[in-house]
């Protein structure tokens, strides 16, 4: 689904992407391990055409994920959370996750702006769609709130409500868990692999906790200083001498 070859990013002096090369089958979850500062985000602002890259090839279903604007990722079908998340605070979790929807709508400028009844009737369908969503992920008694004062762990959960509005194909989660308490980090487990099965989504995720890494990626792919020293089986990264050097460290 997704090969990345030589990839590389310079921020002026700052190589914060050496060349770095793997690949994604269908359906897989893959995990995106290394220190502060490894490249990881950087590498997803990459997919997401937020980031040009100064060399390497990206393809994403056979074709040049690199040639494609910025504005036309999403109905590729590639959508991604954020470490801080990308939520509008004064917005209700509703209006957020129909965010997230927006490119499905056909609606243009001028008969959005008249109201005409097409574009109600395409209202009432993707708020059903997103109504549907809440209710899955168990935030439909929070739909009409403001996302403002909402606790941290639901709100992890709208955000993950939001990328999947758009009916993704390629789910790009940084970071899902940082911030959550162990009981969260179980609970959004166990919902990140019932999603990824009903709604049939291959997903990349940079995490830096691993147990959470551990139960629920297929593969994992370790960066350090921007280039990949490591690819495996969680187990396999897990134990592998230049991870545990450069990220995990020894037991005390
Ligand atoms: N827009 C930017 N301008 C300048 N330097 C940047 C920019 N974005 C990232 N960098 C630099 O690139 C390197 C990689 O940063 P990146 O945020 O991708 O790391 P990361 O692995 O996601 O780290 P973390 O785990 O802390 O989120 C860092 O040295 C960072 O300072």
């Amino acid at each position: 689904m997704l090969e990345v070859r030589d990839l590389t990013v310079r921020f002026g002096g700052i190589t914060a992407l050496d060349g770095v090369g793997f690949e994604v089958r269908h359906g897989e979850t893959v995990g995106l391990i290394g220190p502060n500062g490894a490249g990881k985000t950087t590498l997803f602002n990459c997919l997401t055409r937020r980031y040009r890259a100064d060399a390497g090839t990206v393809r994403y279903q056979g074709a040049d994920l690199l040639a494609v604007p910025p504005h036309a990722v999403a109905a590729l079908g590639i959508a991604r959370t954020f470490q801080n998340l990308g939520l509008f605070p004064r917005l209700s979790v509703r209006d957020n996750v129909l965010v997230g929807a927006h490119h499905h709508g056909r609606a243009g400028f001028l008969s959005a702006g008249m109201r005409l009844p097409g574009v109600r009737r395409e209202e009432e369908r993707l708020r059903a769609e997103a109504d549907g969503l809440l209710r899955r992920l168990d935030l439909a008694h929070v739909a009409g709130h403001p996302a403002a004062g909402l606790p941290f762990g639901t709100l992890k959960r709208v955000e993950l409500a939001r990328a999947l509005a758009a009916r993704p194909r390629l789910l790009l989660l940084d970071e899902p868990v940082n911030g959550l308490n162990s009981a969260e980090v179980a609970e959004f487990a166990g919902t990140l692999r019932a999603v990824r099965d009903d709604f049939e989504v291959t997903v990349v995720v940079v995490e830096h906790h691993m147990g959470f890494v551990m139960g629920t990626c297929d593969r994992v792919v370790c960066l350090d200083f921007g280039r990949k020293i490591a690819e495996g089986s969680p187990a396999e990264v897990q134990q592998n001498p230049a991870v545990v050097e450069a990220y995990l460290g020894t037991p005390a």
